[in-house]
Protein backbone atom coordinates (compact mmCIF):
# COMPACT_ATOMS: atom_id res chain seq x y z
CA UNK A 1 0.00 0.00 0.00
CA UNK A 2 1.11 3.47 -1.08
CA UNK A 3 1.36 5.44 2.38
CA UNK A 4 0.34 8.67 0.42
CA UNK A 5 -2.58 6.48 0.93
CA UNK A 6 -2.90 7.15 4.62
CA UNK A 7 -3.24 10.88 4.52
CA UNK A 8 -6.35 12.01 4.90
CA UNK A 9 -7.92 14.84 2.53
CA UNK A 10 -4.65 15.19 0.67
CA UNK A 11 -4.92 16.23 -2.79
CA UNK A 12 -4.69 13.58 -5.30
CA UNK A 13 -2.22 15.26 -7.89
CA UNK A 14 -0.56 16.72 -4.28
CA UNK A 15 0.02 12.97 -3.10
CA UNK A 16 1.59 12.12 -6.21
CA UNK A 17 4.29 14.93 -5.98
CA UNK A 18 8.42 13.62 -5.60
CA UNK A 19 10.23 14.00 -2.25
CA UNK A 20 12.99 16.05 -2.81
CA UNK A 21 13.32 15.51 -6.68
CA UNK A 22 14.39 11.82 -6.14
CA UNK A 23 12.51 11.25 -10.22
CA UNK A 24 14.47 8.72 -10.69
CA UNK A 25 15.40 6.60 -7.11
CA UNK A 26 12.13 6.88 -6.22
CA UNK A 27 10.13 4.88 -8.80
CA UNK A 28 12.91 2.29 -8.64
CA UNK A 29 13.77 1.63 -5.31
CA UNK A 30 10.46 3.04 -2.91
CA UNK A 31 9.33 0.71 -0.87
CA UNK A 32 5.76 1.65 -1.16
CA UNK A 33 6.12 2.19 -5.08
CA UNK A 34 6.11 -0.94 -7.06
CA UNK A 35 9.70 -1.73 -8.47
CA UNK A 36 9.31 -0.19 -12.51
CA UNK A 37 11.22 -3.14 -14.45
CA UNK A 38 10.71 -1.84 -18.04
CA UNK A 39 12.28 1.31 -16.95
CA UNK A 40 15.50 1.03 -16.73
CA UNK A 41 17.02 2.27 -20.04
CA UNK A 42 14.84 5.60 -19.33
CA UNK A 43 16.02 5.15 -15.70
CA UNK A 44 20.01 4.71 -16.38
CA UNK A 45 19.99 7.42 -19.09
CA UNK A 46 18.13 9.76 -16.39
CA UNK A 47 20.62 8.80 -13.80
CA UNK A 48 23.26 9.64 -15.94
CA UNK A 49 22.24 12.61 -16.80
CA UNK A 50 22.85 13.65 -12.72
CA UNK A 51 26.04 12.46 -13.58
CA UNK A 52 26.95 14.70 -16.00
CA UNK A 53 27.45 18.02 -13.49
CA UNK A 54 29.82 15.60 -11.09
CA UNK A 55 31.79 14.62 -13.92
CA UNK A 56 32.04 18.40 -15.03
CA UNK A 57 33.51 18.90 -11.59
CA UNK A 58 30.01 20.94 -10.39
CA UNK A 59 29.18 21.31 -7.03
CA UNK A 60 26.32 20.17 -5.07
CA UNK A 61 24.47 16.99 -3.91
CA UNK A 62 22.94 16.06 -7.18
CA UNK A 63 25.61 14.41 -9.08
CA UNK A 64 25.89 12.52 -5.51
CA UNK A 65 22.10 11.99 -5.72
CA UNK A 66 22.77 10.90 -9.30
CA UNK A 67 25.62 8.14 -8.63
CA UNK A 68 23.45 6.42 -6.49
CA UNK A 69 20.56 6.13 -8.48
CA UNK A 70 22.37 5.05 -11.56
CA UNK A 71 24.13 2.29 -9.13
CA UNK A 72 20.68 1.14 -8.31
CA UNK A 73 19.26 1.45 -11.55
CA UNK A 74 21.61 -0.78 -12.78
CA UNK A 75 21.83 -3.33 -9.93
CA UNK A 76 17.92 -3.16 -10.01
CA UNK A 77 17.87 -4.44 -13.75
CA UNK A 78 20.89 -6.87 -13.76
CA UNK A 79 18.77 -8.36 -10.71
CA UNK A 80 15.50 -8.36 -11.94
CA UNK A 81 15.16 -11.29 -13.54
CA UNK A 82 14.58 -13.32 -10.30
CA UNK A 83 11.69 -10.68 -9.13
CA UNK A 84 8.61 -11.23 -10.77
CA UNK A 85 7.10 -7.83 -9.89
CA UNK A 86 9.82 -6.22 -11.74
CA UNK A 87 9.23 -7.45 -15.14
CA UNK A 88 10.45 -11.35 -15.41
CA UNK A 89 12.04 -12.43 -18.64
CA UNK A 90 13.72 -9.39 -20.81
CA UNK A 91 15.33 -8.20 -17.50
CA UNK A 92 18.75 -9.22 -18.46
CA UNK A 93 18.97 -7.66 -21.45
CA UNK A 94 16.93 -4.50 -20.90
CA UNK A 95 19.69 -4.25 -18.03
CA UNK A 96 22.27 -4.91 -20.24
CA UNK A 97 21.21 -2.39 -22.85
CA UNK A 98 20.36 0.15 -20.09
CA UNK A 99 24.11 0.31 -19.68
CA UNK A 100 25.08 0.35 -23.13
CA UNK A 101 22.99 3.82 -23.70
CA UNK A 102 24.27 5.01 -20.78
CA UNK A 103 27.90 4.46 -21.71
CA UNK A 104 27.46 5.70 -25.36
CA UNK A 105 25.55 9.08 -23.83
CA UNK A 106 28.90 9.81 -21.56
CA UNK A 107 31.14 9.57 -24.36
CA UNK A 108 31.86 13.35 -25.51
CA UNK A 109 30.93 13.15 -29.13
CA UNK A 110 27.69 11.72 -28.20
CA UNK A 111 27.17 14.45 -25.57
CA UNK A 112 26.96 16.81 -28.48
CA UNK A 113 23.27 18.67 -29.25
CA UNK A 114 20.77 16.18 -31.33
CA UNK A 115 21.42 17.60 -35.27
CA UNK A 116 18.19 19.90 -36.06
CA UNK A 117 17.04 18.70 -39.41
CA UNK A 118 14.20 20.85 -41.42
CA UNK A 119 11.28 19.15 -43.14
CA UNK A 120 11.52 17.87 -46.58
CA UNK A 121 15.32 15.80 -46.20
CA UNK A 122 17.05 14.79 -48.53
CA UNK A 123 14.83 13.56 -50.98
CA UNK A 124 12.57 11.89 -49.25
CA UNK A 125 14.50 9.99 -46.42
CA UNK A 126 13.88 9.59 -42.83
CA UNK A 127 13.68 13.37 -41.05
CA UNK A 128 15.13 12.68 -37.84
CA UNK A 129 15.87 12.35 -35.22
CA UNK A 130 14.34 15.85 -35.26
CA UNK A 131 15.26 18.49 -31.89
CA UNK A 132 11.86 19.01 -30.03
CA UNK A 133 10.96 22.85 -30.76
CA UNK A 134 11.98 21.66 -34.71
CA UNK A 135 9.57 18.86 -34.35
CA UNK A 136 6.71 20.63 -33.50
CA UNK A 137 7.40 23.63 -35.64
CA UNK A 138 7.52 21.07 -38.95
CA UNK A 139 4.41 19.71 -37.77
CA UNK A 140 2.42 23.27 -37.41
CA UNK A 141 4.04 24.04 -40.98
CA UNK A 142 2.41 21.02 -42.28
CA UNK A 143 -1.29 21.47 -40.98
CA UNK A 144 -0.75 25.14 -41.96
CA UNK A 145 0.15 23.72 -45.83
CA UNK A 146 -3.19 22.10 -46.20
CA UNK A 147 -5.92 23.81 -47.85
CA UNK A 148 -7.88 25.96 -45.94
CA UNK A 149 -11.86 25.46 -46.10
CA UNK A 150 -15.09 26.94 -44.61
CA UNK A 151 -18.12 25.09 -43.67
CA UNK A 152 -21.60 27.13 -42.36
CA UNK A 153 -22.90 25.73 -39.30
CA UNK A 154 -25.83 27.04 -37.22
CA UNK A 155 -24.66 29.39 -34.56
CA UNK A 156 -26.00 26.67 -31.85
CA UNK A 157 -23.66 24.29 -33.23
CA UNK A 158 -20.49 26.62 -33.75
CA UNK A 159 -19.43 26.84 -29.63
CA UNK A 160 -15.56 25.81 -29.31
CA UNK A 161 -14.94 25.82 -33.37
CA UNK A 162 -12.54 28.40 -35.24
CA UNK A 163 -13.85 31.09 -37.20
CA UNK A 164 -12.85 30.47 -40.82
CA UNK A 165 -13.26 34.50 -41.86
CA UNK A 166 -13.46 37.49 -39.81
CA UNK A 167 -16.85 38.23 -38.01
CA UNK A 168 -18.54 41.23 -40.39
CA UNK A 169 -21.24 43.21 -38.79
CA UNK A 170 -24.40 42.63 -40.31
CA UNK A 171 -25.49 45.37 -38.91
CA UNK A 172 -25.49 48.44 -37.13
CA UNK A 173 -25.17 47.75 -33.36
CA UNK A 174 -27.06 49.44 -31.41
CA UNK A 175 -29.40 49.29 -34.69
CA UNK A 176 -31.53 52.06 -33.94
CA UNK A 177 -31.21 55.25 -31.39
CA UNK A 178 -31.89 53.67 -27.80
CA UNK A 179 -32.86 54.38 -24.44
CA UNK A 180 -30.56 53.04 -21.81
CA UNK A 181 -32.35 54.19 -18.93
CA UNK A 182 -36.61 53.61 -17.52
CA UNK A 183 -37.91 57.14 -17.54
CA UNK A 184 -38.80 59.91 -20.40
CA UNK A 185 -37.46 61.12 -23.70
CA UNK A 186 -37.43 64.53 -23.46
CA UNK A 187 -36.68 67.16 -26.39
CA UNK A 188 -35.47 70.07 -25.46
CA UNK A 189 -34.33 71.92 -22.24
CA UNK A 190 -37.15 71.47 -19.20
CA UNK A 191 -39.58 71.55 -17.68
CA UNK A 192 -42.00 69.48 -20.18
CA UNK A 193 -45.06 69.14 -21.19
CA UNK A 194 -45.97 65.32 -20.75
CA UNK A 195 -47.27 63.53 -23.78
CA UNK A 196 -49.60 60.74 -23.45
CA UNK A 197 -48.40 56.99 -23.66
CA UNK A 198 -45.50 55.04 -23.29
CA UNK A 199 -43.07 54.22 -26.04
CA UNK A 200 -41.49 50.82 -25.27
CA UNK A 201 -39.07 48.20 -26.22
CA UNK A 202 -39.59 45.95 -29.58
CA UNK A 203 -42.83 48.60 -30.87
CA UNK A 204 -42.27 49.99 -34.10
CA UNK A 205 -41.68 53.69 -35.04
CA UNK A 206 -43.18 56.18 -32.64
CA UNK A 207 -43.92 60.17 -33.42
CA UNK A 208 -41.53 62.99 -33.28
CA UNK A 209 -41.26 64.55 -30.16
CA UNK A 210 -42.10 67.95 -30.14
CA UNK A 211 -39.72 70.87 -28.37
CA UNK A 212 -40.79 71.26 -24.77
CA UNK A 213 -42.28 67.64 -24.42
CA UNK A 214 -41.79 64.73 -22.63
CA UNK A 215 -42.82 60.73 -23.51
CA UNK A 216 -42.34 57.95 -20.96
CA UNK A 217 -39.82 55.68 -21.99
CA UNK A 218 -38.15 52.11 -21.31
CA UNK A 219 -34.64 50.69 -21.36
CA UNK A 220 -34.21 49.51 -24.85
CA UNK A 221 -36.89 51.54 -26.67
CA UNK A 222 -36.51 53.07 -29.40
CA UNK A 223 -35.89 57.13 -29.00
CA UNK A 224 -38.73 59.11 -30.16
CA UNK A 225 -37.07 61.34 -33.36
CA UNK A 226 -36.23 64.71 -32.10
CA UNK A 227 -35.73 63.96 -28.36
CA UNK A 228 -32.47 64.98 -27.39
CA UNK A 229 -32.01 62.77 -23.91
CA UNK A 230 -33.09 60.29 -21.47
CA UNK A 231 -34.35 61.64 -17.95
CA UNK A 232 -34.10 58.76 -15.74
CA UNK A 233 -37.43 58.29 -14.05
CA UNK A 234 -35.29 58.91 -10.53
CA UNK A 235 -33.99 61.85 -11.37
CA UNK A 236 -37.69 63.53 -12.65
CA UNK A 237 -39.91 65.82 -10.40
CA UNK A 238 -43.51 65.23 -11.49
CA UNK A 239 -46.58 66.47 -9.93
CA UNK A 240 -45.31 70.56 -9.07
CA UNK A 241 -47.31 71.53 -11.89
CA UNK A 242 -49.72 68.85 -13.24
CA UNK A 243 -48.98 67.53 -16.76
CA UNK A 244 -45.64 68.80 -16.64
CA UNK A 245 -41.80 67.21 -15.80
CA UNK A 246 -38.77 68.38 -14.75
CA UNK A 247 -35.07 67.41 -13.84
CA UNK A 248 -33.51 67.61 -10.49
CA UNK A 249 -30.24 68.29 -12.28
CA UNK A 250 -28.66 69.60 -15.14
CA UNK A 251 -29.56 66.90 -17.99
CA UNK A 252 -26.77 66.90 -21.26
CA UNK A 253 -27.68 66.68 -24.61
CA UNK A 254 -27.74 62.92 -25.36
CA UNK A 255 -28.13 61.79 -21.89
CA UNK A 256 -28.90 57.90 -21.39
CA UNK A 257 -29.27 57.71 -25.19
CA UNK A 258 -27.31 54.90 -26.86
CA UNK A 259 -26.72 56.39 -30.47
CA UNK A 260 -27.12 54.01 -33.59
CA UNK A 261 -24.00 52.44 -34.23
CA UNK A 262 -22.21 52.84 -30.72
CA UNK A 263 -20.48 50.15 -31.06
CA UNK A 264 -20.66 49.33 -34.11
CA UNK A 265 -21.48 49.93 -38.14
CA UNK A 266 -22.52 47.53 -40.45
CA UNK A 267 -19.25 45.93 -42.45
CA UNK A 268 -17.14 46.62 -39.21
CA UNK A 269 -14.53 43.69 -38.29
CA UNK A 270 -15.65 42.64 -34.82
CA UNK A 271 -13.47 39.91 -35.01
CA UNK A 272 -10.77 38.42 -36.93
CA UNK A 273 -10.87 34.86 -38.53
CA UNK A 274 -8.85 31.80 -36.57
CA UNK A 275 -11.04 33.07 -33.17
CA UNK A 276 -12.49 30.17 -31.11
CA UNK A 277 -16.01 30.63 -30.80
CA UNK A 278 -16.46 30.95 -27.20
CA UNK A 279 -20.10 32.24 -25.33
CA UNK A 280 -19.17 35.80 -25.94
CA UNK A 281 -18.68 35.14 -29.43
CA UNK A 282 -22.14 33.57 -30.16
CA UNK A 283 -24.32 36.07 -28.22
CA UNK A 284 -22.22 39.06 -30.15
CA UNK A 285 -22.64 36.87 -33.74
CA UNK A 286 -26.59 36.73 -32.60
CA UNK A 287 -26.32 40.33 -31.50
CA UNK A 288 -24.45 41.14 -34.97
CA UNK A 289 -27.44 39.44 -37.25
CA UNK A 290 -25.93 36.20 -37.70
CA UNK A 291 -28.03 32.70 -38.05
CA UNK A 292 -24.75 31.38 -39.04
CA UNK A 293 -21.04 31.25 -39.43
CA UNK A 294 -18.37 30.18 -41.30
CA UNK A 295 -16.15 27.79 -39.48
CA UNK A 296 -13.31 25.66 -39.94
CA UNK A 297 -13.97 22.01 -40.49
CA UNK A 298 -12.66 19.82 -37.74
CA UNK A 299 -10.03 17.76 -39.01
CA UNK A 300 -10.92 14.24 -39.44
CA UNK A 301 -9.34 11.84 -37.56
CA UNK A 302 -8.98 7.98 -37.69
CA UNK A 303 -7.51 5.94 -34.83
CA UNK A 304 -5.67 3.11 -35.43
CA UNK A 305 -4.31 1.19 -32.39
CA UNK A 306 -1.92 -1.65 -32.49
CA UNK A 307 -1.26 -4.64 -30.64
CA UNK A 308 -2.22 -7.80 -30.06
CA UNK A 309 -1.98 -7.46 -26.87
CA UNK A 310 -4.54 -5.24 -25.99
CA UNK A 311 -8.37 -5.93 -24.02
CA UNK A 312 -10.99 -3.57 -24.61
CA UNK A 313 -12.62 -4.60 -21.37
CA UNK A 314 -11.84 -6.76 -18.26
CA UNK A 315 -8.98 -7.29 -15.94
CA UNK A 316 -5.55 -8.03 -17.62
CA UNK A 317 -4.80 -12.00 -17.96
CA UNK A 318 -2.04 -14.32 -19.58
CA UNK A 319 0.44 -10.92 -21.05
CA UNK A 320 -2.40 -9.40 -22.33
CA UNK A 321 -3.11 -5.59 -21.26
CA UNK A 322 -6.64 -3.08 -21.45
CA UNK A 323 -6.24 -0.60 -24.41
CA UNK A 324 -5.50 2.37 -22.66
CA UNK A 325 -5.14 4.85 -25.45
CA UNK A 326 -8.13 4.11 -27.13
CA UNK A 327 -10.46 5.45 -24.46
CA UNK A 328 -7.62 8.56 -23.68
CA UNK A 329 -6.76 9.53 -27.14
CA UNK A 330 -10.63 10.10 -28.65
CA UNK A 331 -11.88 12.44 -26.33
CA UNK A 332 -8.00 14.14 -25.85
CA UNK A 333 -7.98 14.58 -30.07
CA UNK A 334 -11.64 15.91 -29.62
CA UNK A 335 -10.62 18.34 -27.54
CA UNK A 336 -7.29 19.74 -29.26
CA UNK A 337 -10.32 20.40 -32.36
CA UNK A 338 -11.03 17.31 -33.96
CA UNK A 339 -13.19 15.09 -35.23
CA UNK A 340 -12.99 11.37 -34.35
CA UNK A 341 -14.52 9.46 -37.27
CA UNK A 342 -13.27 6.25 -36.09
CA UNK A 343 -10.88 3.70 -33.92
CA UNK A 344 -9.69 0.26 -35.23
CA UNK A 345 -8.12 -1.90 -33.78
CA UNK A 346 -5.88 -3.46 -35.81
CA UNK A 347 -3.61 -5.54 -34.05
CA UNK A 348 -0.26 -6.53 -35.21
CA UNK A 349 -1.20 -7.13 -38.88
CA UNK A 350 0.52 -5.29 -41.24
CA UNK A 351 -1.92 -6.00 -44.22
CA UNK A 352 -4.65 -4.67 -41.99
CA UNK A 353 -3.06 -2.06 -41.33
CA UNK A 354 -1.86 -1.02 -44.91
CA UNK A 355 -5.54 -1.45 -45.72
CA UNK A 356 -6.69 0.73 -43.11
CA UNK A 357 -3.65 3.36 -44.00
CA UNK A 358 -4.76 3.10 -47.92
CA UNK A 359 -8.44 3.38 -47.50
CA UNK A 360 -8.34 6.16 -44.58
CA UNK A 361 -10.58 9.28 -45.98
CA UNK A 362 -9.39 10.77 -42.84
CA UNK A 363 -7.30 13.88 -42.69
CA UNK A 364 -5.18 12.81 -40.27
CA UNK A 365 -4.46 8.89 -39.15
CA UNK A 366 -3.33 8.76 -35.69
CA UNK A 367 -1.92 5.11 -34.85
CA UNK A 368 -0.25 4.05 -31.82
CA UNK A 369 2.21 1.17 -31.21
CA UNK A 370 4.04 -0.38 -33.44
CA UNK A 371 6.77 2.32 -34.11
CA UNK A 372 9.87 0.77 -32.99
CA UNK A 373 11.90 -1.66 -35.25
CA UNK A 374 10.60 -4.95 -33.60
CA UNK A 375 9.36 -7.83 -35.31
CA UNK A 376 5.74 -6.75 -35.21
CA UNK A 377 6.82 -3.02 -35.53
CA UNK A 378 4.38 -2.38 -39.09
CA UNK A 379 4.41 1.29 -39.13
CA UNK A 380 7.94 2.03 -40.88
CA UNK A 381 7.26 -0.87 -43.43
CA UNK A 382 3.92 0.14 -44.40
CA UNK A 383 4.37 4.23 -44.44
CA UNK A 384 7.26 2.57 -46.80
CA UNK A 385 5.14 0.72 -48.42
CA UNK A 386 2.53 3.27 -48.95
CA UNK A 387 4.91 5.64 -50.51
CA UNK A 388 4.33 8.57 -47.22
CA UNK A 389 6.51 11.15 -47.03
CA UNK A 390 8.36 11.21 -44.05
CA UNK A 391 8.20 14.84 -42.47
CA UNK A 392 9.57 13.81 -38.89
CA UNK A 393 11.04 10.61 -37.66
CA UNK A 394 11.73 10.14 -34.12
CA UNK A 395 12.31 13.02 -32.03
CA UNK A 396 14.50 14.23 -29.28
CA UNK A 397 12.43 13.91 -26.67
CA UNK A 398 11.86 11.59 -23.54
CA UNK A 399 9.38 9.87 -23.45
CA UNK A 400 8.19 9.14 -26.85
CA UNK A 401 11.41 9.52 -29.15
CA UNK A 402 10.01 7.17 -31.36
CA UNK A 403 7.11 9.40 -32.60
CA UNK A 404 6.95 9.92 -36.31
CA UNK A 405 4.84 12.16 -38.58
CA UNK A 406 4.23 11.41 -42.32
CA UNK A 407 2.41 13.50 -45.27
CA UNK A 408 0.34 10.15 -46.51
CA UNK A 409 -0.88 10.47 -50.71
CA UNK A 410 -4.18 10.03 -51.84
CA UNK A 411 -6.88 7.84 -50.14
CA UNK A 412 -7.41 4.37 -52.40
CA UNK A 413 -10.17 5.12 -55.03
CA UNK A 414 -10.04 8.94 -55.00
CA UNK A 415 -10.37 10.90 -58.35
CA UNK A 416 -6.84 11.18 -59.97
CA UNK A 417 -5.84 14.85 -60.22
CA UNK A 418 -6.92 18.31 -58.06
CA UNK A 419 -9.04 18.35 -55.56
CA UNK A 420 -6.88 15.64 -53.60
CA UNK A 421 -7.10 16.36 -49.97
CA UNK A 422 -3.65 16.36 -47.82
CA UNK A 423 -3.35 13.69 -45.50
CA UNK A 424 -1.21 12.89 -42.77
CA UNK A 425 -0.48 10.58 -40.59
CA UNK A 426 0.87 10.61 -36.55
CA UNK A 427 2.69 7.46 -35.46
CA UNK A 428 2.15 7.86 -31.60
CA UNK A 429 4.64 5.44 -29.34
CA UNK A 430 2.47 2.33 -27.62
CA UNK A 431 4.00 3.77 -24.00
CA UNK A 432 1.29 5.49 -22.66
CA UNK A 433 3.15 8.50 -21.34
CA UNK A 434 5.09 8.24 -24.44
CA UNK A 435 2.21 8.64 -27.05
CA UNK A 436 0.96 11.71 -24.83
CA UNK A 437 4.11 13.23 -25.64
CA UNK A 438 3.84 12.34 -29.19
CA UNK A 439 0.07 13.59 -28.98
CA UNK A 440 1.17 16.99 -27.75
CA UNK A 441 4.66 17.18 -30.27
CA UNK A 442 3.09 16.18 -33.04
CA UNK A 443 -0.75 15.95 -33.24
CA UNK A 444 -1.67 19.33 -31.64
CA UNK A 445 0.84 21.75 -33.47
CA UNK A 446 -0.61 19.77 -36.89
CA UNK A 447 -4.16 19.90 -35.61
CA UNK A 448 -3.98 23.49 -34.84
CA UNK A 449 -2.41 24.13 -37.95
CA UNK A 450 -5.21 22.10 -40.31
CA UNK A 451 -7.53 24.45 -37.97
CA UNK A 452 -6.01 27.27 -38.96
CA UNK A 453 -4.85 28.52 -35.12
CA UNK A 454 -2.04 30.06 -34.81
CA UNK A 455 0.92 28.72 -31.92
CA UNK A 456 -0.28 29.04 -29.04
CA UNK A 457 1.72 31.78 -26.99
CA UNK A 458 4.10 29.01 -24.57
CA UNK A 459 2.76 29.36 -20.63
CA UNK A 460 6.29 29.34 -18.59
CA UNK A 461 6.62 28.75 -14.99
CA UNK A 462 9.35 28.39 -12.57
CA UNK A 463 9.92 25.25 -11.42
CA UNK A 464 9.94 24.47 -7.45
CA UNK A 465 12.57 21.75 -7.04
CA UNK A 466 15.34 20.41 -9.10
CA UNK A 467 14.37 18.53 -12.34
CA UNK A 468 16.72 16.67 -14.04
CA UNK A 469 17.17 16.16 -17.50
CA UNK A 470 18.59 14.28 -20.46
CA UNK A 471 21.58 14.69 -21.43
CA UNK A 472 21.20 15.80 -24.82
CA UNK A 473 16.96 15.29 -25.19
CA UNK A 474 13.92 17.42 -23.99
CA UNK A 475 12.34 15.90 -21.32
CA UNK A 476 8.27 15.72 -21.16
CA UNK A 477 7.13 15.52 -16.98
CA UNK A 478 3.65 15.39 -15.66
CA UNK A 479 3.50 18.36 -13.33
CA UNK A 480 1.12 20.54 -11.49
CA UNK A 481 1.20 24.45 -10.49
CA UNK A 482 0.79 25.03 -6.78
CA UNK A 483 1.23 29.17 -6.27
CA UNK A 484 2.94 30.21 -9.22
CA UNK A 485 5.56 27.26 -9.11
CA UNK A 486 5.92 23.81 -10.90
CA UNK A 487 6.02 20.81 -8.55
CA UNK A 488 6.81 17.65 -10.98
CA UNK A 489 4.63 14.48 -10.30
CA UNK A 490 6.48 11.09 -9.63
CA UNK A 491 4.86 7.92 -11.52
CA UNK A 492 6.18 9.54 -14.96
CA UNK A 493 7.76 6.75 -16.45
CA UNK A 494 7.19 5.87 -20.47
CA UNK A 495 4.59 3.15 -19.37
CA UNK A 496 2.57 4.92 -16.82
CA UNK A 497 -0.32 7.14 -16.31
CA UNK A 498 -0.70 7.89 -13.13
CA UNK A 499 1.15 10.58 -12.93
CA UNK A 500 -0.39 12.30 -15.97
CA UNK A 501 -3.92 11.99 -14.88
CA UNK A 502 -3.06 13.95 -12.12
CA UNK A 503 -1.25 16.56 -13.80
CA UNK A 504 -2.50 19.75 -15.36
CA UNK A 505 0.62 19.61 -18.10
CA UNK A 506 3.96 18.71 -19.04
CA UNK A 507 6.71 20.61 -18.07
CA UNK A 508 9.47 20.76 -20.81
CA UNK A 509 12.37 20.15 -19.23
CA UNK A 510 15.47 21.38 -21.03
CA UNK A 511 18.61 18.84 -21.79
CA UNK A 512 20.53 18.99 -18.81
CA UNK A 513 17.46 19.52 -16.18
CA UNK A 514 16.35 22.75 -14.80
CA UNK A 515 17.48 24.39 -11.02
CA UNK A 516 14.90 25.04 -8.44
CA UNK A 517 13.44 28.79 -9.12
CA UNK A 518 14.23 28.10 -13.21
CA UNK A 519 11.72 28.70 -15.48
CA UNK A 520 10.23 26.18 -18.25
CA UNK A 521 7.03 26.25 -20.57
CA UNK A 522 4.46 24.01 -20.15
CA UNK A 523 2.07 22.10 -22.09
CA UNK A 524 -0.71 22.57 -20.58
CA UNK A 525 -3.84 20.13 -20.95
CA UNK A 526 -6.95 21.15 -23.06
CA UNK A 527 -8.95 20.88 -19.32
CA UNK A 528 -7.06 22.96 -17.07
CA UNK A 529 -7.70 26.36 -16.81
CA UNK A 530 -4.87 28.50 -16.96
CA UNK A 531 -3.27 29.53 -13.52
N1 LIG B 1 15.37 -1.83 -29.50
C1 LIG B 1 14.62 -0.82 -29.09
N2 LIG B 1 13.44 -1.08 -28.55
C2 LIG B 1 12.67 -0.07 -28.13
C3 LIG B 1 13.11 1.26 -28.28
C4 LIG B 1 14.35 1.52 -28.88
O1 LIG B 1 14.79 2.66 -29.03
N3 LIG B 1 15.06 0.44 -29.29
N4 LIG B 1 12.32 2.26 -27.82
C5 LIG B 1 11.44 1.93 -26.76
C6 LIG B 1 10.55 3.02 -26.57
S1 LIG B 1 11.24 4.39 -25.87
C7 LIG B 1 9.25 2.97 -26.85
S2 LIG B 1 8.21 4.25 -26.46
C8 LIG B 1 8.65 1.81 -27.47
C9 LIG B 1 7.87 2.24 -28.68
O2 LIG B 1 7.38 1.10 -29.18
P1 LIG B 1 6.20 0.99 -30.16
O3 LIG B 1 5.68 2.30 -30.57
O4 LIG B 1 6.63 0.06 -31.21
O5 LIG B 1 5.10 0.38 -29.21
P2 LIG B 1 4.80 -1.12 -28.88
O6 LIG B 1 6.05 -1.91 -28.89
O7 LIG B 1 3.70 -1.55 -29.71
O8 LIG B 1 4.32 -0.93 -27.39
C10 LIG B 1 5.17 -0.40 -26.40
C11 LIG B 1 4.53 -0.69 -25.04
O9 LIG B 1 3.31 0.00 -24.96
C12 LIG B 1 2.25 -0.91 -24.69
N5 LIG B 1 1.06 -0.48 -25.43
C13 LIG B 1 0.95 -0.43 -26.76
N6 LIG B 1 -0.28 -0.01 -27.09
C14 LIG B 1 -0.93 0.23 -25.95
C15 LIG B 1 -2.26 0.65 -25.66
N7 LIG B 1 -3.14 0.94 -26.64
N8 LIG B 1 -2.62 0.74 -24.36
C16 LIG B 1 -1.74 0.44 -23.37
N9 LIG B 1 -0.47 0.04 -23.60
C17 LIG B 1 -0.08 -0.08 -24.88
C18 LIG B 1 2.75 -2.23 -25.20
O10 LIG B 1 2.09 -3.31 -24.62
C19 LIG B 1 4.21 -2.13 -24.83
O11 LIG B 1 4.39 -2.42 -23.48
O12 LIG B 1 9.63 0.92 -27.91
C20 LIG B 1 10.65 0.66 -26.99
N10 LIG B 1 11.47 -0.35 -27.56
O1 LIG C 1 10.41 6.40 -23.58
MO1 LIG C 1 9.70 5.74 -25.01
O2 LIG C 1 10.47 7.11 -25.59
O3 LIG C 1 8.76 5.23 -23.80
O4 LIG C 1 8.59 6.67 -25.70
Amino acid sequence: MNDMDDVDGMDDALALLLDEGHLVAESVTSPVLPPVGGDSVDGVEDALALLKPERAGAAGGVGVEGVADAAVLVSAGATGAGAPSAGGRGQDSDAAEGVEDALALLAPEQGAETPRTEGGGDGGGPVGPVDWAGAREIAAAAGQDARPRTERVPLAAALGRVLAEPLVALCDLPSFDTSAMDGWAVAGPGPWTVRDGSVLAGRGAVAPLEDGTAVRIATGARIPPEATAVLRSEHARTGERPGLLAADRGLPHGQDVRPRGQECRTGDRLLPAARVVNPAVLGLAAAAGYDELGVVPRPGVEVLVLGDELLATGLPYDGLIRDALGPMLVPWLEALGAEVAAVRWIGDDAGALRRAVAASTADLLVTTGGTASGPVDHVHPVLRAEGAEPLVDSVGVRPGHPMLLARLGAPLGSPAGTGTPVRHLVGLPGNPLAAVAGLLTLAEPLLRGLLGLAPPVPHRAPVDEEVPGHPRDTRLVPCVHREGRLLPLRYHGPAMLRGIAAAEGLAVVPPGGARPGDEVEVLRFPWTTPG
